[in-house]
């Protein structure tokens, strides 16, 4: 359904010389530098496939979701969606895929939901029918009815998200692309948002490329992941071949009492490492291989050398995994 070719993307960014002068210099002669943000990358995906396309910033996750959906154009490589070159015939690729990018709206800002459901069953063109069907299932399933009625500047992240979904479902696009669609919602929202996804996939097999930094999007969600990084694929597999390797690991917050050089107790050595520390908030960050030794024990070391006042326990974060992967190798 879908296949990327040696696909990549340059951009060209102008260089600046500092200052007024700079900005007048530039008017005229013009200095480029080129950032290759995507090179050569290669996959496909099967129809009812749910991916986790996932990286640390700025490894290329945006670009290349934005060359599927037609937005960008490749600088080499091809891609093809239901045998359609999204960036040379825009119309109808945006027929078949739906998208929500984070922070970005596809709703109208100024009028209720419902009319801009209106409006965009206008646009693809959906049945009556069909869409009245399917918008009384999002608005059971996404809890909507509370919201149909209000401008979409008035409603909160969390709710603006939900009605972002169903826009980009209402036309049941054989793809769906989804950009962080998760970023700063509270659980009870993440949970509605990843059982609705999960819904539409069972109920009309809709391929799914989801980018995320939630490792628990990618689990609830997601079968198979492709890992990029610096514009390469590092790993294009299952999540749990992943899992298995490097689930392992585990976070520990601990906030200290008092603003110290924190270094590693000695019994430590080789069982965990610092990560971070934040010498304002004194937060204090360990990750630690809890298959070696179980995490109550590095904790209670922990707690005999320094004065502790809290401490948490997380699973790595994305980026942890990737660099991890991408300094040790598979
Ligand atoms: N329009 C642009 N012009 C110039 N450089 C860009 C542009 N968009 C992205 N880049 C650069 O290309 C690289 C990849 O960016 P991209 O947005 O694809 O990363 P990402 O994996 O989506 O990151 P994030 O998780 O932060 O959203 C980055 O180095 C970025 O600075």
């Amino acid at each position: 359904m879908i296949k990327v070719r040696e696909l990549s993307k340059e951009y060209k960014i102008v260089q600046r010389d500092p200052g007024l002068k700079g900005a007048l210099k530039s008017l005229f002669k013009r200095k480029y530098i080129t950032k290759e943000a995507v090179k050569g990358i290669s996959f496909d995906i099967s129809k009812g496939e749910m991916v986790g396309y996932i990286g640390a910033n700025g490894a290329g996750k945006s670009t290349t979701i934005k060359m599927l959906c037609g937005i960008l154009t490749p600088t080499n490589g091809t891609v093809l969606v239901n045998d359609i070159v999204p960036y040379e015939d825009r119309m109808n690729n945006a027929l078949q895929i739906g998208a929500v990018f984070g922070q970005r709206t596809q709703l109208f800002w100024d009028i209720p939901v419902r009319e801009s459901y209106d409006l965009l069953r206008h646009i693809y063109n959906i049945p009556k029918e069909q869409y009245e069907e399917t918008l009384e299932m999002f608005t059971e399933v996404l809890n909507l009815s509370p919201l149909l009625s209000i401008p979409v500047r008035q409603l909160s992240l969390g709710q603006k998200m939900r009605c972002e979904l169903a826009a980009a479902f209402l036309h049941r696009p054989d793809v769906v692309y989804l950009d962080e669609p998760t970023i700063g919602l509270d659980i009870a929202v993440k949970v509605r948002i990843r059982e609705f996804i999960k819904e539409m996939n069972r109920k009309w097999g809709t391929t799914v490329i989801l980018t995320t930094h939630d490792m628990q999007d990618i689990e609830e969600i997601c079968s198979r992941v492709i890992i990029i990084n610096e514009g390469v694929i590092l790993y294009d597999g299952d999540l749990q071949s992943i899992k298995s390797k490097f689930g392992h690991k585990r976070m520990i917050h601990f906030d200290l009492e008092y603003d110290i050089e924190p270094s590693l107790p000695k019994e430590l050595d080789g069982i965990a490492q610092i990560t971070s520390y934040d010498n304002e908030t004194r937060k204090l960050t360990l990750s630690v291989e809890s298959k070696d030794t179980p995490v109550a024990s590095i904790i209670s070391i922990m707690m005999n050398n320094y004065k502790v006042s809290d401490l948490t326990i997380s699973d790595p974060k994305i980026e942890t995994i990737v660099e991890e992967i991408f300094n040790r190798g598979l």
